[in-house]
């Protein structure tokens, strides 16, 4: 297990180009499994949860060529379908969460797919209702052995119905419309997550002949076709990758620019660190953030305290809201942070608490903070990540905090962030792995 050590407080300068979208790419890269075409995938991000999907592909039999940096080819002519029922598929498959999107190119190509406990972060309880009711209503069949956990769908024969999901789930959405885009008839999805991950998808899709309606919103039509060809996708920015750029720089007070962020794709997240009182300029493509001495966060229009709570697209994405608690810290004024959809994800305040923060963990899911305005400094302290958001802003606390920290488990942090180290090293942080 490796750590980072931190010797803060950090003033950066300079200019950062994020990576890929994690999301995205665990969402494209199964898609390949759709055709025996090759695919090509630009911009895809060398992080852990990414590179063990590939090898996951790699196993199953699809050709996969390392083409140069954050650029590959897939080609799925020969999936082994049987390499699912083995013990080295069940440990690869559950060591990240996004492989479990696997399963609708695989049922709607095979015509049966199978699945252990998914990986993923540890954040309260993440069901997979959604995924199996899509399925099962395009008229697959389910079985779950709760014994060793896992999950197992056949069909010999999938027709497209109308389907309303009990929520809109990220990853569910993704699995469904990939089955339902080599199913026969029409598949009409209501409720569908309509993230940039997804739309993205939806347009790779396109490009490899699936006919989509409704790309963008909650109601999805696709029309079936029977086969599907290969083309080439190039992954968006992360776009929670910069709005840890965005926290970082205001609570470290640094100058930074983040390049190439397709400030367009971002929805609402810029607004909200706008009412963090946060300053930044969109520069063409990229995001301008000055050193502020203060940001002041805003009040509700009759003056009560602002809440920043998570929601389904076009709401503002539960990735973030670590980020914005710890940047709360040492605002001016206050802020409720609601963190509606995962229960257990704003235990790490605890350690925030420990750096001197002013924070009222109300309930599992509501954390009031009371930001210092810089008066007071965090401080250095010990501390392990318990998921990929929070070590984040663990990281982003030490960066700002008076004196070393150590973090512990920072694989959780690799899962997602790109040589997260050595990048912000380059704007004059100092952290080290150790
Ligand atoms: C690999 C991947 O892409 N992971 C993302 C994906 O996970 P994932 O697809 O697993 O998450 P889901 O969208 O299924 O749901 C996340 C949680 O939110 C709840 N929920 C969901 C939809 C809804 O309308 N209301 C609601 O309360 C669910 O019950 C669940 O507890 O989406 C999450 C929600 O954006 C992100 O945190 C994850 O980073
Ligand atoms: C929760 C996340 O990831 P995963 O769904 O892969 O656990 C995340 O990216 O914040």
């Amino acid at each position: 297990m490796s750590s980072f050590e931190i010797t803060g407080p950090c003033r950066m300068s300079g200019e950062i180009t994020p990576q890929g979208a994690k999301n995205e790419a665990l969402q494209v890269i199964c898609a390949t499994l759709l055709t025996s075409e090759e695919v090509i995938i630009d911009n895809v991000p060398d992080i852990l949860d990414v590179n063990n999907l590939i090898a996951l592909l790699r196993k199953m039999g699809v050709e996969v060529r390392y083409l140069g940096p954050n650029r590959y080819s897939f080609r799925a002519a020969d999936v082994d379908i049987h390499y699912m029922q083995t013990d080295d598929f069940r440990s690869r498959a559950s060591s990240l969460r996004g492989s479990i999107m696997i399963m609708g190119p695989l049922l709607a190509r095979y015509g049966m797919a199978y699945f252990p406990k998914p990986g993923g972060d540890k954040i309260g309880r993440r069901r997979l209702d959604t995924h199996f009711f899509g399925f099962t209503e395009l008229g697959a069949r389910f079985e779950f052995n709760s014994d060793e956990i896992f999950y197992t769908v056949h069909a010999e024969e999938l027709k497209g119905t109308y389907m309303l999901l009990d929520e809109a789930s990220v990853t569910g959405t993704a699995n469904i419309i990939m089955a339902a885009v080599l199913t026969p008839g029409v598949t009409t999805i209501y409720n569908a997550a309509c993230e940039p991950y997804i739309q993205q998808l939806c347009k790779m899709l396109s490009a490899m002949g699936a006919r989509i309606n409704g790309i963008g919103s909650n109601l999805l039509t696709i029309t079936g076709v029977d086969k599907l060809k290969g083309c080439s996708h190039r992954i968006l920015p992360d776009m929670i990758e910069i709005g840890s750029f965005i926290g970082m720089a205001a609570i470290t007070k640094s100058e930074i620019t983040v390049k190439d962020a397709a400030p367009s794709e971002l929805g609402i997240i810029p607004m909200a660190f706008s009412r963090m009182g946060i300053n930044f300029e969109i520069r063409g493509d990229d995001i301008y953030i000055p050193s502020q001495e203060e940001y002041e966060i805003d009040t509700f229009i009759d003056g009560s305290i602002m809440t920043i709570a998570d929601a389904p697209w076009p709401g503002l994405t539960p990735d973030l809201l670590s980020v914005f608690l710890v940047v709360a810290t040492q605002a001016k004024g206050s802020v409720l942070i609601h963190q509606k959809m995962f229960e257990s994800r704003l235990f790490f305040v605890d350690k925030l608490i420990d750096m001197g923060a002013s924070i009222i963990l109300c309930d599992p899911h509501r954390a009031t903070v009371i930001g210092h305005n810089h008066k007071t400094s965090l401080r250095g302290c010990v501390m392990t990540s318990p998921d990929i958001r929070a070590g984040v802003a663990l990281l982003i606390a030490a960066l700002s905090a008076k004196g070393k920290s150590v973090i512990h488990n920072i694989e959780q942090i690799d899962r997602g962030y790109q040589n997260i180290d050595t990048r912000l090293n380059q704007l004059g942080a100092s952290i080290r792995r150790i």
